[in-house]
This record gives structure tokens, C-alpha cells and sequence, in this order.
């Protein structure tokens, strides 16, 4: 099974890039999402969230979810911050994309997208030799991304920017680069032509399902029963 690392900018494209992948029957292994599920009231990322920051009102008002808005408004002004969060959550995200991407891999995908923002950033890209980032010129980047709705002024878009590793060098150390200056249907185009070329240079994959099925199977056992553990050690 091929994986291939997907990342970029904030509001670069990732996520448009991941639907195109995904309309033409691609998995898709998303970590925003999964950042999402791992802090669902009640998970263990949940509790240690609320250990770290339970002081700085990050609830929702009548709910015991927490509010994104302002967590982000939170980790986005400090550094410090972003990485006592980052500490909280990023192992639980790992565990479960591990599991996600064992489970394509025993539904016979041959070509897997795991979407990975903060790819570069954690050094996930030692493990993969197809790394694609989606780039466009900060411009057009600050204007999608006040486009968007969740931020006003070009100092808050900028601190969500300057949060991550400089764009052009996630484009330096990645194996593959589009360019999404233009519109959608250009970059629908660019992503077609990359898919036919990672497909003509993938080799007969069997032989690597036999090799592997036996050591991602006990691996894939051994997560479920880590997340069993840590949500009985959480709730009591
Ligand atoms: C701060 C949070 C609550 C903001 O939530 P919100 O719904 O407003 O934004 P969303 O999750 O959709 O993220 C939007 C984008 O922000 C950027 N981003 C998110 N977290 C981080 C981070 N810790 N550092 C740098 N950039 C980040 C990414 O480009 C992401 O695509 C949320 O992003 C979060 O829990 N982040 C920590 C987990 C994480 O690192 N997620 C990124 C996936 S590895
Ligand atoms: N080529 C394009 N032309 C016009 N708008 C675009 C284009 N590509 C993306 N957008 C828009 O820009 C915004 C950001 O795109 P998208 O959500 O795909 O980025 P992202 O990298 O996934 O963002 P995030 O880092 O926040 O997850 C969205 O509103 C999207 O519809």
C-alpha cells in the first residue's frame, strides 16, 4: 500500500485536495478530523486537556465540549501553549491514524492519503518516501483563509501562518508540490495527472501484504487494547 503524506499551509488546500482525492475512490487518512474525534468529552486527550487548560475557560457554555474557537485563539498567541497542547493530543492522534491506515491496508487499498498539517513539523516525514504539499503564495493564503469565516483581521491569520514550519521550506523537503494559485478545476486537473503518474510507478504490492499482514495485525491488536486501557484508567 502506498501512503502518501499530504500537508501544506493553513488554508493552502489540503482539505480541497483530500476531496478531490477522495471522490476518485481514495482513502483518506485525516488528522484534523482525528484531532477532533481524540477530544471528544470523555476520551483520555480530553481529560488531559482539561488539566492543562481547564483554567482558561475552553468549555462551550452549556456543553461540556470543548470550544475551539477559543482554544485555538488560545494556542495560536503562545508558543508555549500550542505545545502543551500539541503534547496532549498528538499522541493519541498518531495511535488512531496508525489503526486507520492498518485498516486500509487490510481492505487491499493500494494508495492511502493521510492528510498530516503538522506533516514536516513532527518529523513524520522520515517514514515516508511520498510526501506532497499543497502551496500557494501567502497572499492568496491570508485572503482564503479570512475568506473562510473563523478569522477576521490579517494579524490573526498571520499568527495561524507563522504557527507552522515556513511553507517554502515544507515545499524544499517534500517530494511533490502543487501549485493551487488558480482555481479548483486547475487544481483538480494537477492532482488527476499526479494520480496517473504515483500509480504507473507502484510495484506488485502482494508479496509486501503477505510479508506484512501477520506484524500489522498484532500491531493493530495491540493499539485497540492500549485505547481499552487508557479510556478505563480516564473514567475511573
Ligand atoms: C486548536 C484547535 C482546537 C482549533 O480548532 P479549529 O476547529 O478552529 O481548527 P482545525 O482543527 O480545523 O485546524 C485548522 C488548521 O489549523 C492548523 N493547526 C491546528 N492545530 C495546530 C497546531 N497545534 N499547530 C499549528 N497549526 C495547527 C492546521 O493547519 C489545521 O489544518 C485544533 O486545531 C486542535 O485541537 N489542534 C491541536 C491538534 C493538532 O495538532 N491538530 C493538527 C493535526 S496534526
Ligand atoms: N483553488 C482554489 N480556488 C478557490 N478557493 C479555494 C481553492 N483551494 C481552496 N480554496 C478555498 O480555500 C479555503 C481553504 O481551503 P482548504 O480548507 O482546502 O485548506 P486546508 O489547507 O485544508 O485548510 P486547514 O489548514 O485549515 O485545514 C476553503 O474555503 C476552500 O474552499
Amino acid at each position: 500500500m502506498l501512503i502518501i503524506g499530504l500537508t501544506g499551509g493553513i488554508a493552502t488546500g489540503k482539505s480541497s485536495a483530500s476531496a478531490y482525492f477522495k471522490s476518485q475512490g481514495i482513502p483518506i487518512v485525516d488528522a484534523d478530523k482525528i484531532a477532533r474525534l481524540v477530544v471528544e468529552p470523555d476520551r483520555p486527550a480530553y481529560y488531559q486537556i482539561l488539566k492543562q487548560f481547564g483554567h482558561l475557560n475552553i468549555l462551550e457554555t452549556n456543553s461540556r465540549s470543548l470550544d475551539r474557537k477559543r482554544l485555538g485563539d488560545v494556542i495560536f498567541t503562545n508558543e508555549l501553549m500550542r505545545k502543551q497542547l500539541n503534547r496532549c493530543t498528538h499522541g493519541y492522534i498518531r495511535r488512531e491514524a496508525l489503526k486507520q491506515l492498518i485498516g486500509s491496508f487490510f481492505q487491499f487499498q493500494s494508495i492511502v492519503i493521510w492528510d498530516v498539517p503538522l506533516l514536516f513539523e513532527v518529523g513524520l516525514d522520515r517514514f515516508l518516501s511520498n510526501t506532497l504539499v499543497i502551496f500557494c503564495d501567502q497572499t492568496v493564503q491570508l485572503d482564503r483563509l479570512k475568506k473562510r469565516g473563523d478569522i477576521s483581521d490579517d494579524e490573526q491569520a498571520l499568527k495561524r501562518i507563522n504557527a507552522q514550519m515556513d511553507l517554502n521550506e515544507k515545499c524544499r523537503r517534500a517530494r511533490y508540490i502543487i501549485d493551487n494559485n488558480s482555481t479548483k478545476d486547475v487544481l483538480h486537473k494537477q492532482l488527476k495527472d499526479f494520480l496517473t503518474k504515483i500509480q504507473s510507478s507502484q510495484v506488485n504490492t502482494l508479496v509486501w501484504f503477505v510479508v506484512l499482514c501477520i506484524p500489522l495485525a498484532l500491531t493493530y491488536g495491540i493499539l485497540r487494547l492500549w485505547d481499552l486501557i487508557d479510556q478505563f484508567k480516564y473514567r475511573n
